[in-house]
């Protein structure tokens, strides 16, 4: 199996109630979504950088797409690691590239969670899974309310249960709608074991902190609701 991949570094999750856990990244490229906030490069690169010695800022260059072998080889060059970070773009998109995949670290999903079709591919492989609710504009998402009942509908499938954590994270930003979130908590707290509020990273579109302790005060009525935002960005990690 290949896959288009921009990038494979070690570091600490940034992000979520795993901060600071040691873990290596892979990130796949290319995504089904457009979030107007998103941070990272949407486009197929012709190379997938790969920082071998964590921190050191040099890279190796590999032609894409990459073979699952590639990859689980560049993996076990590190050590220590908590688990595997399969992020992106969106992971989900090379489901079958994940379930071809065999390394023994435990793999740590990242994915927007509209594609519960994918979803199934992977189901059985992973450990935990950070999946997002994205809150989104009619000019990012054709029938918002059929982009909700896919992201329920993949948050079923990739429950919480006693050999995987599943939480959910959502990207706060001043024009998300607090209605719109406590709908679809109320649909899945039962399938997760908190919800993260991570205020967006772009100063200019970041909610008040009153905002945000107010929907958090809400959210508790349905689940564990923590704010956190970004942090390995405070310390210039990848
Ligand atoms: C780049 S995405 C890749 C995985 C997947 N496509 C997703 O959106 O969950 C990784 C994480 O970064 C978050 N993110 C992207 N842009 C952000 C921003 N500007 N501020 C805060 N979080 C952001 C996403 O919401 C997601 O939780
Ligand atoms: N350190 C670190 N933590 C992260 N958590 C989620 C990330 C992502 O882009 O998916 C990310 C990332 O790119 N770096
Ligand atoms: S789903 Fe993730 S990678 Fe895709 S645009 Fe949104 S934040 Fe970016
Ligand atoms: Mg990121």
């Amino acid at each position: 199996m290949y896959a288009p991949i921009s990038e494979v570094f070690c570091s600490v999750q940034g992000e979520g109630p795993y901060v600071g856990s040691r873990q290596a990244f892979v990130r796949f490229a290319g995504c089904n979504l457009s979030c107007p906030y998103c941070d990272t490069q949407a486009e197929d690169p012709e190379t997938c950088r790969f920082e071998e010695k964590p921190g050191s800022d040099i890279f190796e260059y590999l032609d894409n797409p990459l073979s699952t072998n590639a990859v689980e080889r560049m993996l076990s060059s590190f050590d220590n690691i908590h688990s595997v970070s399969l992020t992106g773009g969106e992971p989900l998109l090379h489901a079958d590239f994940i379930a071809d995949m065999s390394i023994t670290s435990p793999l740590y999903l990242e994915s927007n969670m509209t594609m519960p079709h994918l979803a199934k591919k992977v189901r059985d492989k992973l450990s935990f899974v950070s999946g997002d609710v994205k809150i989104i504009p009619p000019s990012s998402v054709e029938d918002f309310e059929n982009h909700i009942e896919r992201t329920i509908e993949c948050f079923r499938i990739l429950k919480t249960t006693k050999n995987r954590d599943c939480f959910c994270k959502i990207v706060v930003t001043k024009d998300t709608d607090a209605d719109d979130i406590e709908a679809v908590i109320g649909a899945i707290s039962g399938y997760i074991s908190c919800l993260v509020l991570q205020p967006v990273s772009q100063p200019d579109k970041l909610p008040g902190p009153g905002y945000l302790l107010d929907l958090q005060e809400k959210l508790l009525d349905y689940v564990d609701t923590k704010i956190i935002p970004q942090t390995h960005k405070m310390w210039g990690c990848l």
